[in-house]
């Protein structure tokens, strides 16, 4: 299936609640794949916002009581109206409040995609206490631990890493594209969990769809450090590839292993 050539024809709406740090380059990401971004924090806006969307994206950076509301109103929203609803638990476990407004939107919102570290999973899993930042303290989750994540909260679950995890709790995929040099930028994961609405909003299978834009997103990540030299660079570079990426190159290059 192209997924490119559909999102660059539909443009998909993607309402992200989504944190300071990542709001321009998620942005950015996201027009340059060929969705169109809607960036709001307010919950006097989040019904409209997500019954207008494609897709709704939450993430948990930056956290303020506002955040909070708009993000649970949006989610709800979203699941009355059949639209697709991606969480970033960032920073799991970091800090009572954190924990109690995951909690609660994990209760009352039924994700279709949860993206997240390794260390974030294994926080959701409960074999791993707390993330102290955005930054993940484990390499690799244990796709058993994704696995049941995904089955406890019968939604898709991506954990990223060196190598990233795609699991529904049936299926499993191993996708080992990607450059390290995604860990020396901030918000890159926060970029992909953004990706995940348009994929999802043009495919016709949540996992398929998830498998796919992991895939794409590590295949950017490499052609793009082929013209960077460093952080600075490879951020520009990134967004270049993303607007010139292609279904025939992402076929091409991904490296996938389903388990
Ligand atoms: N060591 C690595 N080598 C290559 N790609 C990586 C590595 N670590 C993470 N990535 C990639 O970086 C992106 C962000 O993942 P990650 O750093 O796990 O998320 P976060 O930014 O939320 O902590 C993903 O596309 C992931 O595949
Ligand atoms: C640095 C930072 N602080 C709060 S949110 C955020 C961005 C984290 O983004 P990512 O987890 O994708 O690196």
């Amino acid at each position: 299936m192209d997924y490119i050539g559909k999102i660059r024809s539909r443009n998909p709406l993607i309402y992200n609640v989504i944190n300071e740090v990542a709001t321009n380059f998620a942005a950015n990401g996201l027009i340059a794949i060929g969705a169109s971004p809607a960036n709001s924090h307010t919950p006097k806006e989040a019904v409209e916002n997500a019954q207008h969307a494609q897709a709704v994206v939450l993430n948990l950076g930056t956290l303020t009581e506002e955040r909070a509301e708009a993000m649970l109103i949006a989610g709800k929203t979203a699941n009355e109206e059949g639209v697709p609803v991606i969480l970033d638990p960032i920073a799991a476990g970091g800090t009572t409040f954190r924990t109690e407004v995951i909690d609660k939107l994990l209760e009352k919102v039924q994700f279709t995609a949860i993206r997240a570290n390794a260390g974030e999973i294994a926080v959701l899993g409960n074999v791993f206490e707390s993330m102290k930042s955005p930054d993940s303290t484990i390499a690799e989750i244990d796709p058993e631990i994704a696995k049941a994540v995904a089955k406890k909260y019968n939604t898709v679950v991506i954990a990223t890493g060196k190598t990233d995890v795609i699991t529904d709790g049936v299926r499993t995929t191993f996708c080992s594209n990607g450059d390290a040099m995604l860990q020396n930028i901030t918000t890159s994961g926060c970029l992909l969990t953004s990706l995940i609405g348009p994929y999802v909003s043009v495919g016709e299978d949540v996992y398929e769809a998830s498998v796919e834009v992991t895939a794409a997103y590590g295949i950017a990540a490499e052609l793009a450090m082929k013209k960077a030299e460093g952080p600075g660079s490879f951020i520009p570079a990134l967004l270049d590839t993303l607007y010139f990426l292609d279904q025939n190159t992402v076929n091409k290059y991904k490296r996938l292993e389903e388990w």
